[in-house]
């Protein structure tokens, strides 16, 4: 039998580089690699099915899996998870001092739906007191104005979500004042040119993740693989041999990355970080598989309920193909 020629749809992340370059294997897979970064892979996946494997928005997932119009089935691998304190910047001229000051603003957000969105969400509401129907949630590109909302919503009454206007950007509206905050997984480009109004939300972004963590035990989820379907039914053994390799793929990254003598990211401090890491999160700090991240899944399933993204409330065995529930063992 040949080897199945699959497209594979991935960001360029050290996890995903030992199978990009073909030091581990997917058993029965010729992979045809396509990187690229989420918007274009979560665009072209869910408007229009157009890879065989590839990494999907947590949320955009759950949202198609809800209303039974998914093309994928989900692997328990994970290849985005972020605390999302860095994930809202504001206006730092108007007031808003702590969380609970949004009550009332203009905040932007890329699409609603973003899994970021939904954790970032799920700790202003727990922490803050602060509900989605407390503000204004402005929708539209971060620098390049026509963005749409890439799956269908049907949100509750009182969520006011508006599209702004024909021509602007969430960047440039922050800039000039014309939203107090933004909400989403990048960083618009007026806070990275340094503006002198623009700022995080959460002045000390890593502490309020780090206290996060400790109360909650929760890595947040960002991103899952799925594979089409249609192949796994075809080919029943899909499922586990590409949780397998992703799972080795990512066990290497991570012997390359503790292995400081020459660091292999360019980045300062990077020794500490892990230790740091390490000592708040244990060994297994990012874990794949289903058993040690059924709370995580489940706690972002009832935010994403709650907020009215899926019509019914799914269980996290619901996202994934059976056979990469469970593993065996020797
Ligand atoms: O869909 C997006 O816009 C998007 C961008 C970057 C991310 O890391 C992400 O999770 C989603």
């Amino acid at each position: 039998m040949n080897k199945l020629e699959l497209s594979v749809a991935v960001g360029n992340y050290d996890r995903m580089r030992p199978l990009i370059d073909g030091e581990v294997q997917i058993d029965g897979v010729d992979p045809v690699f396509m990187l690229h970064d989420p918007e274009e892979i979560f665009f072209r996946a869910f408007r229009h099915a157009d890879f065989d494997i590839t990494e999907l928005s947590l949320s955009s997932y759950a949202v198609k899996t809800a209303a039974g119009n998914c093309p994928y089935i989900g692997v328990p691998v994970f290849p985005s998870r972020a605390f999302r304190h860095t994930s809202i910047y504001i206006r730092t001229d108007r007031g808003i001092e702590a969380p609970a000051d949004l009550r009332g603003k203009r905040i932007g957000v890329p699409e609603y739906q973003l899994t970021a969105n939904v954790w970032a969400r799920l700790f202003l509401e727990e922490d803050h007191g602060l509900a989605p129907r407390d503000v204004t949630w402005m929708r539209g590109g971060y620098e390049e104005p026509g963005r749409v909302e890439k799956v269908n919503l049907d949100l509750p009454d009182g969520v006011r979500v508006e599209n702004i206007p024909e021509g602007e950007t969430l960047s440039g509206m922050l800039a000039s004042g014309e939203l107090d905050a933004v909400m989403g997984p990048r960083a618009p480009s007026c806070f990275e040119r340094g503006h002198p109004h623009v700022g995080y939300l959460y002045a000390e972004p890593q502490r309020a993740a780090s206290d996060w963590y400790r109360r909650t035990g929760i890595f947040p989820i960002m991103h899952l693989l799925g594979i089409r379907k249609t192949l796994v039914e075809r080919h029943p053994w899909l499922p586990f041999s590409v949780y397998k390799a992703f799972e080795q793929s990512k066990a290497r990254a991570l012997a390359k990355l503790s292995d400081t003598s020459a660091t292999k990211v360019t980045l300062p401090f990077v020794e500490d970080q892990l230790r740091a890491a390490r000592q708040l999160m244990g060994d297994d700090f990012w874990s794949y598989g289903f058993a040690p991240n059924r709370h995580a899944l489940a706690r972002f399933l009832q935010q994403h309920h709650d907020e009215g993204l899926s019509g019914r409330r799914l269980e996290p065995e619901e996202l994934f193909h059976p056979a990469t529930l469970e593993s065996f063992k020797i």
